[in-house]
């Protein structure tokens, strides 16, 4: 058939489709009624269609939102959620937090060199010798002169700011710029004397703050730190990285200092609890300084990276009435600076984890001092609860570090004289769980701009054994929740 390769001079389709020349007034006003009737009909189809979609990418998507202060555990609520969700994938990993766990430990002890430096200084002038009884507390550190044995450990210890600093360059890019300021131990720490009420107090300066390492999301950090020269490839014995092999050359000086008896002393004068600090290792110094040391889940989960910027995490069901359900994670950073990035996250959340660390009412923010950690969390709820974009949003409250708060009460720091309220509540760790869940709970009553079921945990997201539990119940009421939203759409 020959192609004609003129275009026609009118539009075969708009001829096709004029209504008949000799058409009655009748025979148009029936055209024209059927035509709106099939318009009518084809709207609704379309409509159909796009509810149908719209339901569907609904149900098909959960996006979950960690909230809450530096420090509060939403990474390692993440982690948590990785370890249960995707386990080969977080096993796989777990050889790439090694350089994050050698650089947590590596600062822990500098920390205390830091603070013997610090003494030494004050002190070179005449002084009288270390009390002979480590539990004296009364002495003033300005007559203190360090015994020859720490002397020795310090300057045999050296080497290890040197670690330091190669693993900073392993794991941040060199062209970061932003630096925060976080001590280890006490720098974050609130001085014992000063009582606070929900507490603003001026908190004591430390002369050893270190920066803060952080990361921000992706990869690359990841592939920085498994770069040479630490490639220990998958099961982390087959080579032995620099920092790996100065931590275990040290070894023997290193569980010296930190089991010295005038070391601990010296640290509980300076209020410095570095157990209670996060990335805190010493206690595992055997075997985290080993040339084959390879990290366990419960190191990893226990690893401290600041996080700067957002990161996502995502994973699918693969099982049961939500498998092909996808979930996202996103993991903000909690410091000030950080917050602002928060809000895009607001627009289409399906619900929100908020962790508030409940141990650190004695503590101040490090970006802040003038800040009460207590206080702070305490607001940021506040505002979380009556943000009118999340009225319709589920919150899930984690009470967090609840084994710090254990030990902290255990050894003797009294609540009350932090948050006054308290009272004459005895100072047990389970009657001040219930004291706080009470708190988040009325302000998440009083707050929310329309009534909302309140989800409240208390926490040690680092623990295994406990978290697992409580992640599973909060992913089922989630997709309980998000499921009979859906229904009513
Ligand atoms: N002991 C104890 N440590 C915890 C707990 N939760 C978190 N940590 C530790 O606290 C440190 C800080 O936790 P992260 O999860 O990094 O805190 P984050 O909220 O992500 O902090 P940013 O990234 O700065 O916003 C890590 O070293 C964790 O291992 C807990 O319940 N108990
Ligand atoms: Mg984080």
């Amino acid at each position: 058939m020959p192609v004609s390769r003129d275009p026609p001079d009118r539009d075969p389709l708009a001829a096709a489709l004029r209504p008949p020349i000799d058409e009655t007034e009748e025979e148009k006003a029936s055209r024209i009624a059927e035509e709106e009737a099939a318009r009518r009909v084809s709207h609704a189809i379309d409509e159909a269609i796009r509810q149908e979609k719209q339901q569907r990418k609904k149900q098909k998507l959960v996006r979950l939102l960690l909230l809450g202060q530096s420090e509060s555990g939403k990474s390692t609520t993440l982690r948590q959620f990785q370890r249960l969700y995707t386990p080969n994938a977080f096993r796989e990993e777990r050889v790439l937090w090694r350089a994050v766990i050698q650089l947590n430990i590596v600062r822990s002890i500098n920390s205390i060199l830091d603070a013997l430096t610090d003494i030494r200084r004050r002190d070179v002038y005449p002084s009288t010798p270390y009390t002979s009884d480590p539990d004296s507390d009364s002495e003033s550190e300005n007559h203190i002169a360090l015994p020859p044995h720490l002397e020795e450990l310090r300057r045999r210890l050296y080497p290890l700011r040197h670690v330091e600093s190669l693993l900073i360059a392993k794991l941040v890019p060199p062209n970061e710029t932003e630096a925060t300021t976080l001590g280890y131990g006490g720098s974050n720490s609130v001085n014992g004397n000063v009582p606070v009420r929900w507490g603003v107090h001026q908190p004591p300066s430390h002369p050893f703050q270190n920066k803060e390492v952080f990361v921000r999301p992706g990869a690359q950090w990841k592939l920085r730190s498994s770069g040479r020269p630490q490639s220990a490839g998958t099961t982390g014995q087959e080579t032995v990285d620099e920092s790996q092999a100065v931590l275990h050359h040290c070894r023997a000086d290193i569980v010296a200092l930190w089991n010295d008896a005038i070391v601990r002393q010296i640290l509980r004068r300076r209020k410095i609890r570095l157990e209670e600090t996060p990335g805190f290792y010493l206690n595992d110094l055997d075997r985290v300084t080993s040339l084959q040391y390879y990290p366990s889940d419960d190191d990893v989960l226990r690893a401290r990276l600041k996080t700067v910027g957002v990161s996502e995490y995502s994973f699918h069901m693969e099982a049961g009435d939500e498998r092909g359900t996808e979930w996202r994670i996103i993991d903000v950073g909690g410091s000030r600076s950080q917050r602002p990035t928060w809000v895009p996250f607001f627009d289409d959340v399906t619900a929100i984890i908020f962790l508030a660390p409940i141990s650190a009412f004695d503590q101040v923010l490090a970006e802040d001092r003038s800040v009460n950690r207590l206080e702070d969390s305490v607001l940021l709820w506040k505002e979380v609860c009556s943000n009118k974009m999340l009225a319709k949003v589920d919150l899930v409250l984690f009470l967090n570090k609840c084994d710090i708060l254990d030990s902290k009460l255990k050894s003797g720091v009294r609540l009350a004289k932090y948050v006054r309220s308290f009272g004459e509540r005895p100072n047990d760790p389970e009657v001040a769980q219930k004291y706080f869940r009470s708190k988040f709970s009325a302000i998440h009553r009083e707050h929310s701009p329309i009534p909302r079921k309140f989800y409240g945990f208390c926490t040690s997201v680092t623990d295994t054994t406990t978290t697992g539990g409580i992640i599973a119940a909060v992913k089922d009421m989630v997709l309980r929740e998000h499921l009979r939203a859906s229904k009513l759409l």
